[in-house]
């Protein structure tokens, strides 16, 4: 924990260390406060019984020492808690900027795919749950610590023994207790994290896949096991809340017993008369001032636990990462350049493309076709540097890729076509809609561009919403297109409109169109075929094997 949290404090070291001087300046104050109110009743008392003590007692200077103390120590707690705080949420802050760094790179994509409400979780959960390493636990722990000593140090001037044991024994009872929920905590902590997130992600999947759910006849059991996930959730919270509540009691008892103790002490020194009452008094309203960190310690454990959790579970990603390779450029004349290329998802045990060698010239159109899973998108997929290779050399000029899932925002239309030319005029917008076969439709709408969509593209057509991924993709003006079936979910008429306008639209780029359909096929200059993760054919427009591959895919 120590090992991911120290470096995270660089920034921020300054206000932490200011908010535990705060912290332990409010602590000495209470119980310089709380002692001397203490002494002062006692000997007020004691001075009043007779005439001659009670003129001759000094009434002011205490009672304005109890005022500067008390005044003291609600500034101190006022500046511990604006410092803290502001020191403890700054570095999570920059926790969360380090983390969302590492998630955006393009390296990380495929595993933020994978799954992204860990992601998520990652974010807040976990992050949220290292604000109680500092608040909770290094800030009382510490204001206990100077207090120990500070009593120890004034009962030790009384009696060495009497300072030594009731120091001792402050920092044993506030330390130990929560020490002890630390190491007990442990599992109903891992437990709950993993129960939350089951029951979160469950949750959103429910509320996503309920019709499916629904049409499967499954939706009793989805909503049964999260039934169950919440009903263990529960158990660990009450396990939690336990050990939390066991913790208080020990703490409290721990307490009244140290009192008891420091009561016994002063007593016997008042007795011995190397005090008297009023001094003993300051003496045992230190002690029980000195106990105040106990009530934020009695949660210490518990929280402590779900932080250590959390900074394991965070530590992978803050681990430094090398920086993504710049990807290479290829020769003269050339959009794409790849040689004795392998690449492999991660995870995966083949490589599903191997010795790949294939060169398309600036301007060229190539179609790529083959069996589902001969690994089409995932040449689109390194082309546009979402897969870096195995092995082997891979060049390719920046790309634009449309991938088979397209990814619409709620948003407006002009708000997800602006994502690919931020600051695009409306008729350029409207051009690229156009070109995609959009055009007419978005006329049509009352609100035009500004039409708002729902979640994932909500309130559009799976064709449209294919079509308007595919305007956003022509609006991203780079030289080498990869479109993975552009067409594929259209009736054969609306496809013909929006591939003679793609056609124009490409004019002077590069396309590659992995593909299985005859119509897409028909724009390229040139067929490659990809089976068993290689190259199986190459042929021109002209060749009779370009004719035979294009008479092998599938119609309109
Ligand atoms: N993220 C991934 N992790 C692991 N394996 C993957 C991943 N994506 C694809 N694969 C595997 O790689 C192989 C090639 O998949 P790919 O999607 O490139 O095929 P494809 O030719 O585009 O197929 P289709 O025509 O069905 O779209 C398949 O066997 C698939 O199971």
């Amino acid at each position: 924990m120590i090992r991911v949290l120290l470096p995270l404090s660089r920034g921020t070291r300054g206000r932490l260390a200011l908010g535990l001087l705060l912290a332990a300046a409010t602590l000495l104050a209470g119980v310089g406060l709380i002692g001397l109110s203490g002494w002062f009743i006692t000997a007020t008392g004691l001075a009043g019984a007779s005439v001659a003590t009670a003129l001759a007692f000094d009434v002011f200077a205490p009672a304005a020492a109890i005022r500067l103390l008390a005044i003291l120590r609600t500034g101190a707690r006022y500046g511990e808690r604006l410092t803290t705080h502001d020191a403890a949420l700054a570095s999570l802050a920059a926790l969360r900027e380090r983390l969302f760094r590492g998630m955006v790179r393009g390296d990380a994509a495929p595993d933020l795919v994978r799954g992204p409400s860990r992601r998520l979780f990652r974010l807040t959960l976990d992050v949220d749950a290292l604000d109680a390493v500092y608040l909770r636990g290094i800030v009382p722990a510490a204001a206990l610590g100077c207090a120990a000593g500070a009593v120890g140090l004034g009962l030790g001037l009384m009696d060495a023994r009497a300072g030594v044991a009731v120091a001792l024994a402050l920092l044993g009872l506030g330390l130990g207790f929560p020490a002890l929920a630390l190491v007990r905590g442990r599992r109903p902590a891992r437990d709950r994290a993993r129960l939350l997130e089951t029951l979160r992600a469950g949750a959103a999947d429910l509320a996503h896949g309920q019709t499916d759910l629904l049409m499967a006849g499954r939706l009793g059991a989805a909503r049964a096991r999260l039934a169950a996930a919440d009903a263990r959730l529960a158990r660990t919270d009450a396990a939690l809340d336990r050990l939390e509540r066991r913790t208080g009691a020990g703490l409290a008892l721990g307490q009244a017993g140290l009192l008891a103790g420091t009561l016994l002490i002063v007593a016997a020194l008042a007795e011995r008369g190397a005090i008297g009452a009023p001094v003993a008094a300051l003496g045992l309203l230190g002690v029980f001032a000195a106990t105040e960190p106990f009530a934020a310690l009695r949660r210490a454990g518990g929280d402590l636990a779900r932080a250590r959790l959390a900074a394991q579970r965070l530590g992978p990603g803050l681990a430094p990462r090398a920086p993504v390779p710049a990807p290479a450029t290829p020769g003269p004349g050339l959009a794409v350049a790849l040689r004795g290329v392998a690449v492999r998802h991660p995870g995966a045990a083949a490589p599903v493309l191997d010795g790949i060698d294939l060169s398309i010239a600036e301007g060229e159109r190539v179609a790529v076709v083959g069996a589902s899973g001969a690994g089409k998108s995932t040449l689109i997929a390194l082309l546009s540097g979402a897969l870096a290779p195995e092995g082997g050399a891979a060049a390719a000029l920046p790309a634009t890729p449309l991938g088979q899932r397209t990814e619409l925002f709620r948003d407006s239309l002009r708000g997800n076509l602006a994502l690919a030319a931020p600051g695009a005029s409306d008729a350029r917008l409207l051009g690229a809609l156009d070109a995609a076969g959009l055009g007419s439709f978005v006329a049509g709408l009352a609100e035009g561009l500004g039409t708002e969509l729902g979640e994932g593209g909500l309130g559009l057509s799976g064709g449209q919403g294919r079509r308007l991924a595919l305007a956003r993709a022509l609006l991203h003006d780079r030289p080498l297109w990869l479109l993975d079936e552009p067409t594929d979910g259209l009736d054969a008429a609306t496809a013909a409109r929006v591939l003679g306008r793609l056609d124009r639209a490409a004019k002077g780029r590069t396309l590659l169109i992995a593909t299985h359909i005859r119509r897409e096929a028909a724009l390229a200059h040139r067929i490659v075929a990809l089976s068993g993760g290689r190259i199986v054919a190459d042929a021109a427009r002209g060749q009779p094997a370009f004719d035979s591959l294009l008479a092998g895919l599938r119609p309109d």
